[in-house]
Parts: C-alpha cells; sequence; structure tokens
C-alpha cells in the first residue's frame, strides 16, 4: 500500500482527488500497487466541512509529518511554507510531487540534490504548460540533442485574456475575471499578467534545456497589463495577433532570454494558440523544430500531469538525476537578432508627430497606422535588434515623441 498525502485542495488539489479516487481500481490492475490518499492539508478547515471524506481534512502539517506518508503531493502553491514542507519531506525520504513553479525556480536546484541525496523523487512536470508534458521529454526523449531554442506561450491566464480581447473585443479586467473563475489564475494574478509566471517557467525549462542555472529575476519581463484595444486592433489590421511569449535562445556562451508581448502571425503555429492553451516550441540541433500544445491552466490537465508524476513514481521510475547547471555564460537581455517591431506613440497631434517620425527615421522603411480613435501611432521598422531600437528611441524622446510601448514582431 502506497499512502498519499495532498498538500492543498483548492483548484489543482480538488482535481488530483478526483483523478486519484476514479483511477484507483485501475492503478491496483495496472500496476498492482494500493493506492490510498490519506490526509488532505488546507489552511480553512471550515471550508471543507460538508466534504463527504471531510475525515482526511487537517490544518496541521503535524498531522501529516506524523502520517510518515510515502508520497506527498504539494499544490498550496507560493514559496513559504510550501518550500519548508518540500524540503522536510525529501529529508524524511518521501518522494514529492509538486505543481509549484514558485518553488522550483526559486528552489529547484536544491530541493533536487535534496531528492538525490535521499534517494527520493521531486517531479514538477505539471510546474511548466499545465497539462503539457513537456519536462520529461525535454529531459529524456530529447537528450540527444544541443537545444539551440525555445519559443513558448506559458500562462493560460494572459492568453486566456489576450484571446477574450482579441476575439471578442473584451475589456482586460472582465476577461481577467473570467479567467480567475475558471481557476486559470494565481491567487496573486500578478504575477500572471505581469509575466512573472511565465518568466519562471522558462527559467525552469530553459536550465534544464541548456544544463545552465538560469535566474528567472534576471529575465527582461514586460506583461500585458498596458496593452488596449488600440494595441488589439492594428495587430489585427497587420494579420496579426499579441501573445505573451517567453523567449529564450543559446548560442556560444551566451544565453538570451525575455518574456514580452510580441505580434505573431495569425496563422503561425504560435499565433493559433489560443484562451487557456499553451504551447512550447522547441528547436534542437538533431531533431528540428518540435511543439508541445494542450491546455496550459486548469483543474484537470494540471492534475493529468500530476497523475503522470505519480504513476512514474510507483513504476519505480524514481527521478533522481545528477542537476549539475552551469553559471558560465553571458545573460543576454535584449533581443539580438535583427528584427521588425511595432512601436506605439501616443500624440494629440499626429500629423505633426508624423513628421517628425519620418525625419527622425530618413531613408528607412517604416509604415506609420493612425488607430481609430486617432490618438495613437504605430510605427512598423525592420532590421533593428532591440539595442538599436532602444536608440532610435531614445532620439524621439529627445525630440519629444514618446514612444509609449513597443513589440517584437516574432517571425
Ligand atoms: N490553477 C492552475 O491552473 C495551475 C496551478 N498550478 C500551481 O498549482 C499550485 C496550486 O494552485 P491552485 O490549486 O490554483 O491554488 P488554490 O489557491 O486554488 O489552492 C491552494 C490550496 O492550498 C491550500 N493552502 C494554501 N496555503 C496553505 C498553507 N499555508 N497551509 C495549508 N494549506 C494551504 C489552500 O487552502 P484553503 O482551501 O483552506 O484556502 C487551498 O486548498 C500553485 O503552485 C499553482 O501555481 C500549476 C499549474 C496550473
Ligand atoms: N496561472 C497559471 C496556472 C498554470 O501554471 C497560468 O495561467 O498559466
Amino acid at each position: 500500500m502506497k499512502s498519499i498525502a495532498l498538500l492543498g485542495y483548492g483548484t489543482v488539489g480538488s482535481g488530483v482527488y478526483e483523478i486519484i479516487e476514479k483511477n484507483l481500481e485501475d492503478i491496483k490492475n495496472k500496476y498492482n500497487i494500493d493506492l490510498k490518499l490519506n490526509l488532505i492539508l488546507v489552511s480553512n478547515l471550515k471550508k471543507y466541512s460538508s466534504h463527504n471524506e471531510f475525515n482526511l481534512f487537517t490544518n496541521s502539517i503535524d498531522v501529516i509529518k506524523n502520517a510518515s506518508p510515502d508520497i506527498v503531493i504539494e499544490v498550496m502553491g507560493g514559496l513559504h511554507p510550501a518550500y519548508e514542507y518540500v524540503k522536510y519531506f525529501l529529508e524524511h525520504s518521501k518522494h514529492v510531487i509538486t505543481a509549484n513553479k514558485d518553488l522550483i525556480a526559486e528552489y529547484g536546484e536544491e530541493l533536487m540534490n535534496i531528492a538525490k541525496h535521499n534517494n527520493v523523487s521531486l517531479m514538477f512536470e505539471a510546474s511548466v504548460g499545465g497539462g503539457i508534458p513537456i519536462l520529461k521529454p525535454l529531459k529524456e526523449c530529447l537528450g540527444g540533442n544541443n537545444i539551440e531554442s525555445i519559443a513558448a506561450i506559458i500562462n493560460g491566464t494572459t492568453n486566456f485574456i489576450l484571446s477574450k480581447m482579441y476575439d471578442e473585443n473584451m475589456g482586460y479586467f472582465e476577461a481577467l475575471k473570467l479567467a480567475q473563475d475558471a481557476g486559470f489564475a494565481e491567487s496573486d494574478p500578478t504575477s500572471d499578467v505581469e509575466g512573472l509566471d511565465a518568466s519562471r517557467k522558462i527559467s525552469i525549462l530553459s536550465s534544464l534545456a541548456y544544463s545552465k542555472k538560469i535566474d528567472w529575476k534576471k529575465i527582461k519581463t514586460i506583461g500585458i497589463t498596458d496593452i488596449n484595444l488600440n494595441d488589439i486592433t492594428n495587430a489585427k489590421s497587420k494579420k496579426h495577433k499579441i501573445k505573451l511569449l517567453a523567449i529564450s535562445k543559446q548560442n556560444d556562451g551566451d544565453v538570451y532570454l525575455s518574456v514580452r508581448p510580441v505580434f505573431v502571425h495569425r496563422s503561425s503555429s504560435i499565433g493559433k494558440i489560443d484562451n487557456e492553451f499553451n504551447g512550447v516550441v522547441i528547436d534542437g540541433d538533431s531533431v528540428g523544430n518540435l511543439m508541445f500544445y494542450g491546455k496550459g491552466a486548469g483543474k484537470y490537465p494540471t492534475a493529468s500531469s500530476i497523475f503522470g508524476d505519480l504513476i512514474a513514481i510507483m513504476q519505480n521510475q524514481v527521478d533522481n538525476s545528477n542537476i549539475k547547471l552551469s553559471s558560465d555564460f553571458n545573460f543576454i537581455k535584449n533581443f539580438p537578432l535583427k528584427s521588425k517591431w511595432v512601436l506605439r506613440i501616443d500624440t494629440n497631434f499626429p500629423d505633426e508627430t508624423t513628421s517628425q517620425i519620418l525625419d527622425e527615421f530618413s531613408n528607412l522603411p517604416i509604415t506609420i497606422d493612425k488607430s481609430g480613435d486617432n490618438k495613437s501611432l504605430y510605427i512598423t521598422v525592420s532590421e533593428f535588434t532591440e539595442d538599436e531600437l532602444l536608440e532610435k528611441i531614445e532620439n524621439l524622446k529627445n525630440i519629444s515623441v514618446k514612444v509609449t510601448k513597443y513589440f517584437l514582431i516574432y517571425e
């Protein structure tokens, strides 16, 4: 008999509970293992008093420690006390499964080493891409590749919001509320909308892909809070969509990473990823381009990934690979490739500003569109690295033309 303790019974925890209950018989038949969910940790016990297995619930971690379960599933979220709890159980030779990217991005290396030392698994497939199996393929199936780049939509909440704004002209706050009601958003959705959640996830993916110690806090991270319906309309007029994209590239000793809203063509593979769906495009030197696609947030997709980790543990696939992450690389923050960009300029004098812009970009091919309400100009420029573009933006500022936002056109 394998006993399980579930830390957290919110969106994901309740999904894990249901999937375990539904599959108990199947697991017994397939793996000849009796599985028992013994205890569930929550903070507000009263909320669950009408649950038909209320006897499993506790608000005391000591009750769970004393029960000494074989496997602990951490779906509470946040850094503390999740870190202390996960560390405790690994140190006491318990397998741990977590969906907590905050925890893995911050303490993943340390916790993996503790797991290795104690010959147990720390598994975290659900921490990136929700229901998409991405970490196992990256670590195992793609082992014969030098991974050159990753481009990923890895936050369901922001992709959902941007899709609603694009498809239904819905306002930002209305769309955010829908994403929260559906259980996609973090308990504090700031991490979603400011891009921090995606930064943590791309740091996890890139650390595993490149065997490099990527500090998520160093990643240039731009969220979606200042994207307005004029921006969306401008993207539409160019047959593009706006997506929050996590981009990671390695080349020689350089690693470039960012999370930023970009314009992508609506018929490109990334442009077709909508709502809470996620997609991860990986470029490996042997395999070429691969795309992983599926629901990136929500109760059952996330629980599905956790259940996959549970099965791996039950099959004794103890994942305690030696994690050696190198810090020997240059961290590049600005997009290094010559690219196309869209610059938004908010102005009360569009005609005058247009001629100032044309002067500044003389001889260079640019296009200028006016927003429907005449308050913004959108300039499209090409063949600029981000460093070169920032220089141009500074020049415009010197002639009192203020670029309020700029987007990479990701091709
Ligand atoms: N929602 C999603 O789609 C996805 C979420 N994740 C990750 O999964 C984790 C859980 O997310 P989600 O289910 O949405 O979160 P919820 O906020 O819905 O649930 C959190 C649960 O943890 C319990 N909890 C929180 N803090 C404590 C504490 N200090 N002591 C005891 N219990 C605590 C809460 O108890 P109570 O009910 O009493 O308040 C609640 O049951 C997070 O790390 C999240 O980032 C990953 C992928 C997708
Ligand atoms: N809040 C996250 C949940 C899954 O990781 C998201 O929206 O992607």
